[in-house]
């Protein structure tokens, strides 16, 4: 164990730093501090060279010391002096004595000689301090010199012992060293010597002694050189810190050690004093200088300082927990679920938003809707009301409906909102041409605005609703052109809706025909005043009056016969009489007083939209009321956006359309469809809020006409038995949002109850890879109206054996899906009869059964036919021919007025007399208008 210089020095009663320089001296190296430490053999040559150093000074006077030390003990108890251990770490007692029998001692056989001294005993060692003691009394005796010398000083403290050490005497406790046998044979062995006080003393013992004194009980330093004692290296422990004890010296600070303490208490205050003042210091640099409390109340003041709480005002508030806020670990803390017994709900509602105004999970939903009412859905499907309502009892709560303001009120209402009187103003009439195919009305409108968009017309059709403006005489008119054929119907009647009156363009040579009778209807279901249109007058064979008879059966009673209808003879092809219709068509709206304000947010109608190259989606509008512009942000339908560009109906770019002008726009996200309404909104923020909500209610829509298929399985079971429908999968694909209108108004004609076409998908543009899969995956025909498939579809097409067919007249469309639905029909089948024959006798042959010989009265009998079975006149049944024999040969086909053999299969009763009639079911094609079999 190490021995600290300061507790050295103490013991020795020497400063620390001159007992550093003494070890230096006698070659034990230190660092200069009184911390340092030596080992125990260190401390035993230093000590010995301490008393080396001191013996000169003494002279002579230092044997007769010693000589008068060593007498005086008891040489029965003298005992050879142990080398000082780890033991003797908290010893402050002078070097053992050396002696030839020390050496001896320090040999473990020593033991056995006598009394056997084991350094680790505490008791033994008591008991060597306890006899060591005495001479040291004797030695007090001794004459003091006039200058104390450091040996002088080692005896005097010796001196102090005897009262000490005669005390501990008395408190001794027996050890086995103090075991004397019987024979006394120990007695020498157990004499013994001086031995350094307190290195083996007990701790009872030495606490006693600290208490009395602080300075170390010293033995007499030996005469000679330290031997040095070989000794097995043993587990060397580590430096420590002396125990030091706080004597009352330490107390009243008159020890060394008290003046050390306090100056190391003064250091450390002026460590912290320099931390305080320099805050911005490493805190890990401080930390190690600070005590505990202290290092917790400034990381607590830090913390105050780094988390500033400022109220809403901006004034800085002082945050009262004073600790960092814990961050929640998940990501959206949504806060504790609550089960509500009372929740509203937006319609429409999906599945998850119901079950989060319930505060219930989706699954527990999910699992309502799969018990109760068979149906799997998904987290994002849109239920109905009455369902939710449903699920809402199972699950105990009073669920209420909120309903917004949906965005076709909000569209009406900027729609149907008045403008005051002093508003408006005079506008151009928006004028309809109707009438029957090919009677002339894109050539009159050609006429008037003296263009040729007849030429570009498929088929001399038109396909889609056109708009086009005149000025004459000072006055805008517009023309609407619609579609005469009948397919075009529903998209005509639209186009009558935006209407201020209507011209019927009626053939002079053709009279009134059926398309003719139908735009009459819808005039007069939309109340606006109709100017008619005699046209061809130009032809040599027409029949003016048959016309005005015509008109008059359809309850359109000329003016020139006393009625209210205006009839003007035009040739649109020569361009007669053309100023006569315009003056009439300005003169009854002038009649009409035909206003609109022109400042205010436009509306109107999308008369057409089509997707082009160039421009993206376009859509031909007409303003109804107010002025469109560009940037305007516009909704149409589901479609919204900003206006991009403006075009008149000459392609030429305009910047603004007033009320009545047809317009075609860019700008919109989407084709709107024909007939949509559009109005200008606030803002494009509105404009697309209101187009995702109208999105959303088709969605609706289309999944409330999904969920009117079969939803459960009694659904499923009872179609299948229905059974007979036979369904014609169709995707169509056409240019324009009329044109698919048109295709499906026509294909919607054909009922029949057996097979039906159904439409899987529909859209507008070319045919994409997209419909090619859905085609393939439901063996479905793509229908291609005015647009191409794309390349890479084409090449799909081919692969997956898809049949896309193209069509650029509806007639075509029309007629092929009217074949493909009667390939779906089942054939009817009849029964031809074939022949009859007459049973004359019949023969039993065991291995066949009862054979007919018959005779073929008409017709033939062959092998593969059926008979029915005709006895006394009634049919009894029919069975297959199971065998036809002449003679002995089987035949395939007897012939009239022959014999032959007849064995029924199933039947072995026949008869002679009974009557054969041989029939052959033939399948007979059906169609469309032959509904029943
Ligand atoms: N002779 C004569 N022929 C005319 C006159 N007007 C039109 N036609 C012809 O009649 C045919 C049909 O004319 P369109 O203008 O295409 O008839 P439409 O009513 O627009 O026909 P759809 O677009 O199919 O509804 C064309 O060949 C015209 O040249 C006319 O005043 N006199």
């Amino acid at each position: 164990m190490k021995i600290r210089i300061f507790a050295l020095a103490k013991e020795l009663g020497m400063d620390s730093k001159v007992l550093i320089d003494e070890c230096n001296q006698a070659g034990v190296k230190l660092k200069n501090s009184a911390l340092a430490s030596i080992t125990p053999e260190e401390r035993d040559i230093v000590i010995a060279y301490l008393n080396k150093k001191d013996q000169p000074s003494e002279g002579a006077a230092e044997p007769a010391d010693q000589a008068t030390l060593v007498p005086q003990r008891e040489p029965k108890k003298m005992r050879t002096i142990k080398a000082m251990t780890s033991r003797a770490q908290t010893s402050r007692s002078a070097p053992p004595k050396p002696s030839s029998e020390s050496e001896e001692s320090s040999e473990p056989e020593e033991g056995s000689a006598g009394v056997a001294v084991e350094q680790e005993d505490e008791a033994e060692s008591d008991a060597v301090t306890a006899e060591s003691a005495p001479p040291a009394e004797e030695k007090t005796e001794a004459p003091a010199e006039p200058v104390e010398s450091r040996s002088d000083l080692l005896k005097r403290k010796s001196a102090e012992q005897p009262e000490e050490v005669e005390k501990d005497e008395s408190d001794q406790v027996l050890s086995r060293d103090d075991y004397v046998p019987a024979g006394g044979s120990m007695k020498s062995s157990s004499m013994r010597e001086m031995k350094p006080r307190g290195s083996t003393r007990s701790g009872k013992q030495q606490s006693k002694s600290k208490t009395k004194s602080a300075l170390p009980s010293v033995a007499a330093p030996p005469a000679y050189k330290q031997p040095v004692i070989p000794k097995p290296k043993k587990k060397e422990e580590k430096a420590q810190k002396p125990e030091v004890r706080l004597t009352a010296d330490i107390l009243e600070q008159k020890s060394p050690l008290a003046a050390h303490l306090a100056q190391h208490t003064e250091q450390k205050k002026k460590d912290k004093d320099k931390d305080c003042e320099s805050p911005d210091d490493d805190s890990k640099g401080r930390r190690g200088s600070l005590s505990l409390v202290e290092a917790r109340k400034q990381r607590r003041e830090q913390r105050k300082e780094g988390r500033r709480v400022f109220a809403p005002d901006g004034t800085e508030q002082q945050d009262v927990v004073g600790r960092r806020p814990r961050r929640s670990k998940r990501k959206h803390d949504t806060g504790p679920i609550v089960h509500k017994t009372e929740a509203e709900v937006e319609v429409p509602m999906t599945v998850r938003s119901l079950s989060e105004a319930m505060g219930r999970p989706a699954k527990a939903i999910m699992s309502i809707l799969f018990k109760e009412f068979g149906e799997m859905v998904t987290i994002n499907q849109i239920i109905e009301e009455e369902t939710a309502l449903a699920v809402a009892l199972e699950l105990g709560v009073d669920l209420t409906f909120k309903r917004q303001k949906g965005a076709q009120e909000t569209v009406t209402e900027i729609v149907e909102m008045e403008d005051a009187p002093e508003d408006l103003v005079t506008r151009p009439p928006i004028i309809t041409v109707l009438g029957h195919v090919d009677h002339g009305k894109t050539t009159l409108v050609d006429s008037l605005r003296n263009s040729k968009v007849v030429e570009g017309e498929a088929g001399g059709i038109t396909q889609h609703i056109a708009a086009y403006q005149i000025d004459y005489n000072g006055h805008k008119l517009t023309f609407v052109d619609t579609p005469g054929h009948a397919a075009f119907s529903e998209m005509r009647s639209r186009g009558a809706n935006v209407t201020d009156m209507v011209v019927l363009v009626v053939a002079a040579d053709d009279g009134v025909m059926p398309q003719t009778a139908e735009s009459i209807s819808h005039v007069k279901a939309s109340g606006v005043p109709m100017v008619v249109a005699m046209n061809k007058i130009d032809l040599p064979d027409v029949n003016e009056q048959k016309v005005l008879q015509d008109l008059t059966a359809q309850n359109v009673l000329p003016s020139e016969w006393g009625g209210e209808t205006d009839v003007v003879r035009v040739s649109a092809l020569k361009g007669t009489g053309l100023d006569d219709l315009l003056e009439t068509l300005l003169l009854t709206a002038e009649l009409h007083e035909l206003k609109a304000n022109p400042n205010r947010p436009a509306v109107g109608v999308c008369l057409e939209g089509f997707r082009d190259e160039g421009r993206g989606s376009v859509a031909w509008l007409i303003v109804q009321k107010g002025t469109l512009r560009i940037g305007d942000a516009v909704i149409c339908g589901k479609s919204y956006g900003y206006i991009r560009a403006m075009y008149d109906d000459m392609d030429q770019q305009i910047e603004e359309a007033p009320p009545a002008m047809p317009v075609k726009v860019t700008g919109l996200d989407t084709v709107p469809g024909a007939g949509d309404h559009f109005v200008v909104v606030d803002d494009i923020d509105q404009a697309r809020a209101l187009a995702e909500e109208r999105r959303h209610e088709g969605r609706a829509d289309v999944l409330s006409r999904h969920s009117g298929g079969p939803r459960t399985l009694e659904d499923i079971l009872g179609s299948a038995r229905e059974g007979a429908i036979q369904d014609l999968p169709l995707i169509i694909k056409a240019d324009t949002p009329g044109s698919l209108e048109a295709i499906r108004s026509e294909i919607g004609k054909f009922e029949h109850p057996e097979v039906r076409v159904k439409i899987l998908h529909e859209g507008i543009g070319g045919v994409n890879e997209s419909d090619v899969y859905l085609a393939s995956a439901s063996n479905a025909i793509i229908i291609a109206f005015h647009v191409v498939a794309e390349d890479r579809a084409q090449n799909l097409a081919s692969q997956e054996d898809v049949e896309i067919r193209r069509y650029s007249i509806i007639y075509e469309v029309v007629d092929d899906i009217r074949q493909s639905l009667e390939g779906l029909l089942r054939p009817e089948l009849v029964q031809e009869q074939t022949g009859r024959a007459l049973v004359l006798q019949t023969f039993s042959i065991s291995r066949f059964g009862k054979i007919a010989g018959c005779r073929v009265l008409n017709g033939t009998i062959n092998r593969n036919d059926r008979v029915h079975l005709i006895r006394d006149q009634k049919i009894l049944n029919q069975y297959p021919i199971a065998s036809l024999k002449r003679e002995k040969d089987d035949v395939k086909e007897v012939r009239e007025g022959m014999e032959c053999g007849i064995l029924l299969s199933g039947f072995n009763d026949i008869k002679e007399g009974d009557l054969l009639e041989a029939f052959r079911i033939n399948e007979v094609k059906r169609t469309l208008d032959s509904k029943s079999s």
